[in-house]
Protein backbone atom coordinates (compact mmCIF):
# COMPACT_ATOMS: atom_id res chain seq x y z
CA UNK A 1 0.00 0.00 0.00
CA UNK A 2 1.11 3.34 -0.54
CA UNK A 3 1.57 5.25 2.41
CA UNK A 4 -0.47 8.15 2.98
CA UNK A 5 1.45 11.54 3.18
CA UNK A 6 2.49 12.97 6.49
CA UNK A 7 2.62 16.50 6.12
CA UNK A 8 0.88 18.56 4.01
CA UNK A 9 0.24 23.08 4.08
CA UNK A 10 -3.18 23.34 6.02
CA UNK A 11 -3.75 23.12 9.39
CA UNK A 12 -4.81 19.70 10.87
CA UNK A 13 -4.66 18.42 6.92
CA UNK A 14 -2.54 16.70 5.21
CA UNK A 15 -2.30 16.51 1.59
CA UNK A 16 0.33 15.75 -1.57
CA UNK A 17 1.53 19.90 -1.21
CA UNK A 18 0.85 22.27 -3.72
CA UNK A 19 -2.47 22.91 -2.95
CA UNK A 20 -3.60 19.63 -4.11
CA UNK A 21 -6.21 19.19 -1.24
CA UNK A 22 -7.35 22.79 -2.38
CA UNK A 23 -7.62 21.45 -6.01
CA UNK A 24 -9.27 18.72 -4.60
CA UNK A 25 -12.26 20.03 -3.18
CA UNK A 26 -12.45 22.85 -6.54
CA UNK A 27 -12.76 19.46 -8.95
CA UNK A 28 -15.32 18.41 -6.36
CA UNK A 29 -17.07 20.46 -6.27
CA UNK A 30 -17.68 21.84 -10.17
CA UNK A 31 -18.67 18.18 -11.10
CA UNK A 32 -20.67 17.24 -7.74
CA UNK A 33 -18.69 14.23 -7.30
CA UNK A 34 -20.54 10.88 -5.81
CA UNK A 35 -18.71 10.56 -2.14
CA UNK A 36 -19.67 7.27 -0.20
CA UNK A 37 -19.68 7.21 3.20
CA UNK A 38 -20.13 4.71 6.02
CA UNK A 39 -23.26 4.72 8.13
CA UNK A 40 -26.33 7.33 7.97
CA UNK A 41 -27.11 10.54 7.51
CA UNK A 42 -25.41 12.68 10.55
CA UNK A 43 -22.60 9.85 11.29
CA UNK A 44 -19.16 11.39 11.13
CA UNK A 45 -18.20 9.95 7.88
CA UNK A 46 -21.23 11.74 6.27
CA UNK A 47 -20.00 15.15 8.28
CA UNK A 48 -16.16 14.72 6.43
CA UNK A 49 -18.07 13.64 3.46
CA UNK A 50 -19.50 17.14 3.43
CA UNK A 51 -16.48 18.61 4.89
CA UNK A 52 -14.55 17.64 1.65
CA UNK A 53 -16.90 18.97 -0.47
CA UNK A 54 -20.16 20.59 0.66
CA UNK A 55 -21.61 20.18 -2.87
CA UNK A 56 -21.04 16.91 -2.83
CA UNK A 57 -23.21 13.94 -2.87
CA UNK A 58 -23.02 12.05 -0.23
CA UNK A 59 -23.75 8.53 -0.45
CA UNK A 60 -24.37 5.92 2.77
CA UNK A 61 -23.15 2.53 2.39
CA UNK A 62 -23.54 -0.12 5.35
CA UNK A 63 -19.85 -0.70 6.08
CA UNK A 64 -16.56 0.48 5.42
CA UNK A 65 -15.98 -2.09 2.87
CA UNK A 66 -18.64 -1.83 0.88
CA UNK A 67 -17.49 2.13 0.46
CA UNK A 68 -14.78 0.77 -0.59
CA UNK A 69 -16.35 -1.36 -3.23
CA UNK A 70 -17.94 1.24 -4.32
CA UNK A 71 -15.02 3.72 -5.35
CA UNK A 72 -13.21 0.73 -6.52
CA UNK A 73 -16.40 -0.19 -8.87
CA UNK A 74 -16.89 3.20 -10.14
CA UNK A 75 -20.48 3.79 -8.18
CA UNK A 76 -18.55 6.83 -6.60
CA UNK A 77 -15.83 8.98 -7.39
CA UNK A 78 -14.35 9.40 -3.75
CA UNK A 79 -14.64 7.45 -0.72
CA UNK A 80 -14.48 8.27 2.97
CA UNK A 81 -12.52 6.07 5.45
CA UNK A 82 -11.69 7.46 9.20
CA UNK A 83 -8.29 6.14 10.09
CA UNK A 84 -7.43 7.30 13.27
CA UNK A 85 -8.74 8.69 16.26
CA UNK A 86 -6.77 11.17 18.38
CA UNK A 87 -8.01 9.77 21.50
CA UNK A 88 -9.24 5.89 20.88
CA UNK A 89 -6.17 5.03 18.04
CA UNK A 90 -6.36 3.25 14.38
CA UNK A 91 -9.72 2.58 13.11
CA UNK A 92 -9.46 -1.44 12.74
CA UNK A 93 -9.75 -2.63 9.75
CA UNK A 94 -9.31 0.35 7.47
CA UNK A 95 -5.56 0.30 6.28
CA UNK A 96 -6.27 -3.53 5.20
CA UNK A 97 -9.57 -2.31 3.45
CA UNK A 98 -7.87 0.67 1.53
CA UNK A 99 -4.42 -1.55 0.69
CA UNK A 100 -6.84 -4.39 -0.44
CA UNK A 101 -9.35 -2.51 -2.33
CA UNK A 102 -8.37 -1.48 -5.52
CA UNK A 103 -8.24 2.13 -3.84
CA UNK A 104 -6.10 4.95 -3.73
CA UNK A 105 -5.61 7.65 -0.89
CA UNK A 106 -6.00 10.96 -2.31
CA UNK A 107 -5.82 13.19 0.97
CA UNK A 108 -6.16 12.94 4.82
CA UNK A 109 -8.10 15.85 7.27
CA UNK A 110 -8.91 15.55 10.62
CA UNK A 111 -12.17 16.55 11.53
CA UNK A 112 -13.08 17.71 15.01
CA UNK A 113 -15.18 15.34 17.24
CA UNK A 114 -18.11 15.85 19.72
CA UNK A 115 -20.01 13.03 21.11
CA UNK A 116 -23.50 13.85 22.60
CA UNK A 117 -25.44 11.90 24.43
CA UNK A 118 -29.31 11.42 22.80
CA UNK A 119 -32.51 9.87 23.94
CA UNK A 120 -35.73 10.05 22.51
CA UNK A 121 -38.07 12.75 23.61
CA UNK A 122 -38.81 12.97 27.04
CA UNK A 123 -36.43 10.65 28.80
CA UNK A 124 -34.37 12.00 31.31
CA UNK A 125 -30.55 10.91 32.31
CA UNK A 126 -31.85 8.82 35.24
CA UNK A 127 -33.52 6.58 32.98
CA UNK A 128 -31.05 5.58 30.80
CA UNK A 129 -28.98 2.91 31.40
CA UNK A 130 -26.93 1.43 28.37
CA UNK A 131 -25.03 3.80 25.68
CA UNK A 132 -25.13 2.27 22.47
CA UNK A 133 -23.07 3.42 19.58
CA UNK A 134 -19.85 2.87 17.60
CA UNK A 135 -16.90 1.34 19.46
CA UNK A 136 -14.41 3.76 18.68
CA UNK A 137 -16.99 6.14 19.49
CA UNK A 138 -17.33 4.79 23.37
CA UNK A 139 -14.03 4.31 23.72
CA UNK A 140 -13.72 7.87 23.38
CA UNK A 141 -15.93 8.73 25.99
CA UNK A 142 -14.90 5.76 28.34
CA UNK A 143 -13.93 8.13 30.94
CA UNK A 144 -17.20 10.08 31.48
CA UNK A 145 -19.22 6.79 31.05
CA UNK A 146 -17.59 5.20 33.71
CA UNK A 147 -18.10 8.17 35.17
CA UNK A 148 -21.30 8.39 34.83
CA UNK A 149 -21.82 4.53 35.61
CA UNK A 150 -23.30 3.57 32.42
CA UNK A 151 -22.04 0.87 30.13
CA UNK A 152 -22.05 0.34 26.57
CA UNK A 153 -23.23 -1.50 23.35
CA UNK A 154 -21.40 -1.83 20.44
CA UNK A 155 -23.52 -0.67 16.99
CA UNK A 156 -22.20 -0.16 13.67
CA UNK A 157 -22.31 3.14 13.17
CA UNK A 158 -23.21 6.27 15.80
CA UNK A 159 -26.09 7.64 13.48
CA UNK A 160 -27.09 4.28 12.56
CA UNK A 161 -27.42 3.55 16.62
CA UNK A 162 -29.24 7.13 16.76
CA UNK A 163 -31.40 6.07 13.61
CA UNK A 164 -32.74 2.67 15.28
CA UNK A 165 -32.97 4.12 18.99
CA UNK A 166 -36.36 2.97 20.45
CA UNK A 167 -35.87 1.98 24.08
CA UNK A 168 -36.56 4.53 26.81
CA UNK A 169 -33.37 3.17 29.38
CA UNK A 170 -31.14 3.18 26.41
CA UNK A 171 -29.02 6.52 24.84
CA UNK A 172 -26.92 6.75 21.93
CA UNK A 173 -23.85 8.60 21.76
CA UNK A 174 -23.92 10.41 18.15
CA UNK A 175 -23.87 13.68 16.72
CA UNK A 176 -25.59 17.24 16.85
CA UNK A 177 -26.87 16.52 13.38
CA UNK A 178 -27.52 12.77 14.71
CA UNK A 179 -29.69 14.33 16.89
CA UNK A 180 -31.81 16.57 14.40
CA UNK A 181 -31.81 14.05 11.81
CA UNK A 182 -33.65 11.59 13.76
CA UNK A 183 -35.95 13.63 16.55
CA UNK A 184 -33.35 12.76 19.74
CA UNK A 185 -32.86 14.90 22.83
CA UNK A 186 -29.22 16.21 23.57
CA UNK A 187 -29.43 14.75 27.35
CA UNK A 188 -25.49 15.87 28.07
CA UNK A 189 -23.05 17.31 25.33
CA UNK A 190 -19.67 16.81 25.22
CA UNK A 191 -19.00 13.17 26.66
CA UNK A 192 -15.72 12.91 24.93
CA UNK A 193 -12.67 12.61 27.34
CA UNK A 194 -10.19 14.61 24.85
CA UNK A 195 -11.93 18.04 24.24
CA UNK A 196 -9.38 18.44 21.66
CA UNK A 197 -10.81 14.60 19.96
CA UNK A 198 -10.80 14.46 16.41
CA UNK A 199 -10.95 11.78 13.75
CA UNK A 200 -8.65 11.46 10.39
CA UNK A 201 -10.17 10.54 7.38
CA UNK A 202 -9.13 9.07 4.70
CA UNK A 203 -10.27 10.70 0.91
CA UNK A 204 -9.85 7.77 -1.08
CA UNK A 205 -10.71 7.22 -5.33
CA UNK A 206 -10.43 4.32 -8.01
CA UNK A 207 -6.46 3.54 -8.03
CA UNK A 208 -6.42 3.91 -11.53
CA UNK A 209 -8.75 7.28 -11.53
CA UNK A 210 -7.09 10.15 -13.24
CA UNK A 211 -7.45 13.43 -10.76
O1 LIG B 1 -19.95 6.06 13.58
C1 LIG B 1 -19.69 7.03 12.87
O2 LIG B 1 -20.39 8.06 12.87
C2 LIG B 1 -18.52 6.98 12.03
O3 LIG B 1 -18.40 7.76 11.13
C3 LIG B 1 -17.46 5.96 12.35
C4 LIG B 1 -16.39 6.49 13.29
C5 LIG B 1 -15.18 5.53 13.38
O4 LIG B 1 -15.24 4.44 12.91
O5 LIG B 1 -14.18 5.96 13.98
C6 LIG B 1 -15.88 7.74 12.76
C7 LIG B 1 -15.57 8.80 13.53
C8 LIG B 1 -15.78 8.79 14.98
O6 LIG B 1 -14.49 8.75 15.52
C9 LIG B 1 -16.52 7.60 15.46
C10 LIG B 1 -16.89 6.61 14.66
Amino acid sequence: MRSPPQSGPGAGNRDEGGGADRQERRTACRRRLRVAYQGAPGSFGHQAALAFCRDCAAEARETFEAVAAAVARGEAERGVLPVENSRAGTVAGVAEIIAESGVRVLSEHDLPVRMHLLALPGVSLEQVRSVVSHPVALKQCAETLAALGLAGEAASNTAVAARALAARDQAVLASEAAAAAYGLVILRRDLQDDPGNATRFAIIAAAGAVG
